[in-house]
């Protein structure tokens, strides 16, 4: 017979009617149930069907050893309709901060809360890679974008079906699958997918973790559905924890922010630019931006929805509302000393010390990924976005690989992105969640490809290899997937390509580096493209040069506020130097000497700007040369 567990769990999902027909199951059958016993137990709707599946992945997530109790998942047919869900974010995500059916029961229950979450999610790993398919439209089913893109949940494989044409025009599929920690089907809710992401990484904030979860993939893949319910709900979780005696005087702090290009705006803040700095500790820090003290989850709700708000997108050519910017929540935990007690009087040089950082999460939009590919045609400024986006992006894989091997060395300085999230790379608290989002579409195959490849390879360097090997998949029921899991991609194969692409990446990484390679790297700025005149060899020279301008952009517009303060200060001198020769028995000598000395400083300071916007221009009039170029070539 079920448990109460389970009743308590039927009857929140709105299932009560149903609970006789499971009454003879124990709890284990009853989450073994796959979608096609459904109908046995007198749940034929498709509405109930989904919420039963949901309240079985709610439970499975939630029971302890759940990695092995999974059941073969059947292929749900499409029973999200896509287009009901469009643009209602945030009402999704409300539903989905109220707890799950089973943390209700344990918030009931006398050892309540997530504190009791079972003892192997104690120490969660230091990455996870989850992949998520999201479900085809309404849209894009009428219009026969077929769904290539199979999801064999039971051995955490994606398996992509991709259409290629041979010589003589005969169509053939060709497989690719991939193995990951998780991989969720389009059926999966928002809460099983918190449950198997940021769920457990919320313990480990109160004991001095820091955490960060990404959202990759392309444009519209589903990265702010994602996204958006996990803050809200992992704040639910949170105030849990904070409820409990030992951490009354902790407290939740919250801020928002974007890097758009490589500028940061607050989005909690009017948009406010934002400088980074580091200090003599090497903590990078995030000058200026706003923090809110919240207390409930609406008011993490709410500052969610003003950010959203703020957050900007860019028009490209390919989609006039992509987004094009990373956006970067962060909960900081932080323990506030007693306050002073009323009436006692505070003394200069007494005051209470400054409350103490117990844990940190950032959860972390990303831009589209494909949007890295943006250097050729558009405008420059999208132009230059992409590269931004494309540099971030190889950064941050470089960061999490560092941090999974264990590597001494974590390359946070590569991007912007990297360098705020500095503290989510190194210490032996650090943690990370990386979810691909991923389209079902066909005609999305090529992106959903390069977003598999880009996860892949953020977990390739895992010590625990034999863990992420393709294949070990039973055959049996899935023979087919397990069959296509192990074979279709031969291992050397798939070596010689990392190889490859492993290659080029150390190739741009020496590129980047401010050394001999990198002047050569600024000559050819300069000077006319030699050697290689291929649209790749092009391509790698923009590249180069797209990279050198977005670092130059930084130190011209820094060079040029530093000069405007010298000649603030230049003028203050003009200025008193003008009072003294009209004050009466003034020395003229005196006077011609100073101001020709200031004059000749001011010369100096208009010369050296005009140099390094002349080089700039330079660099701009280049690109621009070359973009053309390699666009028309490519055309
Ligand atoms: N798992 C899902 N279930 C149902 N609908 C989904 C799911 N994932 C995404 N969607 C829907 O797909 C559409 C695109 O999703 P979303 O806006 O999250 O994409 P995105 O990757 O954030 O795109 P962008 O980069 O442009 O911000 C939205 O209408 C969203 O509601």
């Amino acid at each position: 017979m079920v448990s109460a567990l389970v009743v308590r769990g039927l009857d929140d999902a709105g299932l009560k009617r149903f609970t006789p027909m499971f009454a003879t199951l124990s709890d284990h059958s009853f989450l073994d149930l796959r979608m096609s016993d459904y109908a046995a137990h007198g749940i034929v709707e498709l509405e109930d069907k989904q919420r039963l599946f949901r309240l079985i992945k709610s439970l499975q997530a939630q029971a302890p050893g759940q990695g092995a109790r999974q059941p073969a998942l059947e292929k749900p047919n499409a029973l999200i309709d896509l287009d009901e869900n469009d643009g209602d974010l945030l009402s999704d995500a409300g539903v989905a901060f109220q707890l799950s059916p089973l943390s209700n029961l344990k918030a009931a229950a006398p050892s309540a809360g997530p504190a009791a979450a079972p003892a192997a999610l104690d120490d969660p790993p230091k990455i996870r890679v989850v992949v998520r398919k999201r479900p085809s439209s309404k849209k894009e089913r009428e219009r026969g974008d077929e769904d290539v893109v199979d999801v064999v949940a039971k051995v955490n494989t994606v398996v992509v079906n991709e259409e290629k044409v041979k010589v003589d025009l005969t169509k053939y599929c060709e497989r690719h699958a991939f193995k990951f920690d998780e991989a969720l089907d389009e059926s999966v809710s928002n809460e099983a997918v918190y449950q198997l992401t940021v769920g457990p990484l919320v313990r480990t904030l109160f004991r001095s973790g820091r955490a960060s979860c990404f959202a990759y993939g392309q444009t519209g893949s589903g990265k702010t559905y994602t996204m958006s319910p996990l803050p809200i709900r992992a704040s639910a979780d949170i105030f849990t924890f904070m409820a409990q005696p030992q951490h009354r005087d902790i407290r939740l702090c919250v801020s928002c922010f974007e890097i758009y290009g490589n500028k940061v705006f607050d989005l909690l803040n009017q948009r406010k630019k934002l400088n980074i700095l580091e200090d003599g500790k090497k903590k990078v820090c995030v000058v200026g931006l706003k923090e809110f003290e919240v207390e409930v989850v609406e008011g993490v709700k709410a500052l969610i929805e003003e950010a959203g708000k703020q957050r900007s997108t860019g028009s490209t050519a390919a989609n006039s509302d992509s987004s094009r910017s990373h956006s970067i929540m962060q909960f900081a935990l932080k323990r506030f000393p007693a306050a002073p007690v009323p009436g006692v009087v505070v003394r200069r040089g007494e005051e209470p010390p400054e409350p103490k950082l117990v844990g940190k999460i950032s959860f972390i939009d990303l831009a589209g990924s494909e949007r890295g590919a943006d250097t050729f045609d558009n405008n420059r400024q999208t132009r230059l976005e992409g590269a931004e986006i494309n540099k971030s992006l190889l950064a941050l894989k470089e960061c999490i690989r560092a941090l999974d091997s264990d590597a001494r060395h974590v390359p946070f300085r590569g991007s912007k992105l990297t360098a705020v999230l500095r503290d989510s790379f190194v210490g032996d608290q650090a943690r990370t969640v990386m979810i691909a989002n991923i389209s079902p579409c066909s005609s999305s195959v090529e992106h959903t490809l390069n977003t598999l490849r880009y996860a892949d390879r953020v977990k390739e360097l895992r010590k625990d290899k034999a863990d992420r090997t393709p294949g070990g998949v039973t055959p049996g029921d899935d023979a087919y997937y397990a069959a296509v899991a192990r074979a279709a991609v031969p291992e050397p194969d798939r070596e010689r390509e990392r190889e490859r692409a492993d290659q080029r990446e150390r190739e741009r990484a020496v590129e980047r580096c401010p050394s001999p390679m990198k002047q050569q790297a600024g000559g050819f700025a300069r000077g006319a493209p030699e050697g290689d005149g291929s649209a790749a060899a092009l391509a790698e020279r923009h590249d180069e040069l797209m990279d050198s301008i977005l670092l130059e952009e930084e130190s011209l517009v820094a060079f040029h506020r530093a000069k405007l303060e010298e000649d603030m200060e230049t003028m203050r001198q003009e200025m008193a130097l003008l009072q003294e020769v009209d004050k009466p028995g003034s020395e003229i000598d005196h006077y011609v000497e100073q101001m020709a000395a200031l004059l000749l400083i001011k010369l100096q300071g208009v010369q050296e700007l005009q140099a390094k916007l002349d080089t700039f221009k330079a660099k701009l009039k280049e690109e621009e040369a070359l973009s053309r170029t390699v666009h028309k070539i490519r055309a």
